[in-house]
């Protein structure tokens, strides 16, 4: 855990389960803040040993006055009372707070979901200078529960327009709360909140910087492989897993193996493309692994999302190993070490209290590359990406020297088309019309300088057939859907608003030059209640 080894500022977040958690931390590190993010169930012990300066309780789905709802360890009040650190419970935290310090949380009469008018109170010490300026602000609410007795000591700081509770404080006990969602962007003064808290309030020191990130991950690296190990790293050609490789081979040099798998589900030409640049930008050694027959022979017929990924998953294991064995038998020695370009999302994710078995939080779909792993693997796992976000990891990538253009790529997906053909990937030539109708909208993006202003954007083949016209002809073709979006992450998105003749010129594009196309749509859903990918 070397992002916070040396921190003596370091904010920690108990993570109850919601959606957003991980954006309260990147606000945090927004303000070069140090944060990490810890599972609800993690030990009182284990959070003593980080020694946090200041504790912040997350939403999540669960209601406290159920049966069976996460909470703080047990002496978790006695002993940030007794060290003085500031804790700030924000929504499912605050109704814990008042919860479990006295006071009553119930289903409230009037549930607030969604933008909210609040205003709060001069003279509070959560808001401070703040107070004027927070005054009628808008916020984001989601909750149904709302506390409606405080305990001892605490008052309330902030009202929303329906007379709700949006904040309170126990100034003299250090404990604050806020029923709204101070980490995100709809709450507008959301950032200025927290770190109005964080730096006045509390007196952190804002200290946490990239560049250190990035020299203590390299020395972590050099120690834990050591002098004579090898390992081995996948490389997508996309940020991640190239940024990690980079930083590993700074680390231990040769002794890097680099393996890039064409599973038959990449885009148009991307491996060419991506064996081109891993020589010429990167200066990687890497070895082009033809995987194509073994990955579509296990996918044919099956129709099933969470099928298709189960067997990626598998299917890319399978092929590490086989390169692992081919090492063996060339430099005499297996090697002991896989990179993988984990990030902090992923790991928070899908990362279960301690102890409990279990996430606080819903599994919406299997990324190929987490929990994917098989039990029994031999290979030790080197992530040094781990506690880092997106954009962080883009940084990082420039700080390493790796190029610009590589560094700005859109995101793939591990399971490639698999997961943007509906239903059967080796229906009739669904992947060569995918490959090519992708890459005339990416292209057409590109064009249009659009690219960089765009998170990922991408075709989907649809499975329906639909009647055109085309040349006089009546034809019977295939749709397909487009999508791009903006995002911060991922995490949370919105669908891309082009212009109308953007839109025309790129159907037209389509539909004249790919064959067995003759209708396209655009898709114009947020996430939620959609995810990025179709499948
Ligand atoms: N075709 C591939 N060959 C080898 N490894 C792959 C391939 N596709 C995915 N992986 C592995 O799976 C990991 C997860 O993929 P993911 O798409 O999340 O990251 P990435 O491809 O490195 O970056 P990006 O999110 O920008 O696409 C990669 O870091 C890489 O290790
Ligand atoms: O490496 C990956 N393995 C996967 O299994 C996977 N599924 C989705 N994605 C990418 O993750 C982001 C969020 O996508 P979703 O909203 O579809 O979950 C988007 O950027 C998706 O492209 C994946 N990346
Ligand atoms: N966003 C939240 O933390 C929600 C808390 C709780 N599940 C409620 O609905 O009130
Ligand atoms: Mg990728």
């Amino acid at each position: 855990m070397s992002i916070l080894q040396h921190s003596d500022n370091l904010v920690l977040v108990l993570d109850f389960g919601s959606q957003y958690t991980h954006l309260i931390t990147r606000r945090i590190r927004g303000l070069h803040v140090t944060s990490v993010c810890l599972p609800a169930g993690t030990s009182l012990e284990s959070i003593q040993a980080l020694k946090p300066a200041v504790v912040i309780l997350s939403g999540g789905p669960h209601s406290v006055h159920l049966d069976g709802a996460p909470t703080v360890p047990e002496g978790f009040f006695e002993y940030v009372k007794g060290k003085g650190i500031p804790v700030l419970g924000i929504c499912y935290g605050l109704h814990l707070i008042v919860k479990l310090l006295g006071g009553e949380v119930k289903p409230a009469e009037r549930q607030e979901y969604g933008r909210m008018q609040i205003s709060a109170v001069e003279g509070s010490k959560l808001y401070g200078s703040l107070a004027g300026a927070v005054d009628n602000q808008t916020v984001w609410m989601s909750h149904g529960d709302e506390a409606v007795r405080l305990p001892e000591g605490f008052r309330v700081v902030a009202t929303s327009v329906q007379g709700n509770i949006a904040a309170i404080e126990n100034a003299e006990a250090n404990i604050y709360a806020l029923q709204y969602h101070p980490e995100v962007t709809h709450s507008e003064k959301g950032a200025e909140t927290l770190r109005y808290f964080l730096l006045e309030v509390c007196g952190i020191v804002a200290d946490w910087q990239l560049q250190n990130v990035l020299k203590e991950e390299i020395e972590k690296v050099s120690k834990m492989v050591g002098p004579d190990d090898h390992v081995i790293c996948a490389l997508s050609g996309g940020v991640d897993s190239a940024v990690a490789a980079t930083l590993v081979h700074r680390a231990i040099g040769d002794r890097l193996h680099c393996v890039f798998v064409d599973n038959g589900l990449c885009r148009y030409k991307e491996r060419e493309r991506v064996m081109a640049t891993f020589e010429k930008d990167l200066h990687l050694p890497v070895t082009c692994w033809d995987a194509t027959e073994q990955f579509l022979g296990k996918l044919k017929g099956v129709v099933d999302p969470e099928r298709k990924r189960k067997i990626i998953g598998a299917e890319f294991i399978a092929v590490f190993d086989e390169f692992s064995h081919k090492l063996e038998r060339e430099i005499g020695k297996k090697p002991a070490f896989l990179v993988q370009g984990t990030l902090y999302p992923d790991v928070i994710e899908s990362c279960p209290p301690p102890g409990s078995g279990k996430s606080h939080s819903h599994t919406i779909k299997s990324h190929h590359n987490v929990g994917g792993l098989p039990p029994d693997m031999q290979l030790k796992l080197v992530e040094p990406l781990k506690w880092l976000f997106k954009d962080e990891v883009r940084e990082m990538g420039k700080l390493l020297g790796v190029p610009a253009s590589f560094v700005s790529r859109h995101p793939f997906p591990g399971p490639g088309l698999a997961v943007r053909i509906m239903g059967d990937v080796t229906q009739g030539n669904a992947l060569e019309t995918i490959r090519l109708a992708d890459e005339i909208f990416i292209n057409s993006i590109k064009e249009a300088g659009l690219y960089d202003k765009i998170w990922q954007a991408f075709a989907v083949y649809l499975p329906v057939k639909t009647v055109g016209v085309q040349g006089d002809k009546r034809t019977h073709s295939h749709a397909v859907a487009l999508r791009a979006i903006t995002s911060e992450d991922g995490m949370t998105a919105d669908w891309y608003h082009f212009d109308g003749k953007f839109l025309a010129d790129v159907s037209s594009k389509i539909c004249n030059t790919v064959r067995g196309i003759n209708r396209v749509v655009y898709d114009i859903t947020s996430k939620p209640p959609s995810t990025v990918e179709w499948e």
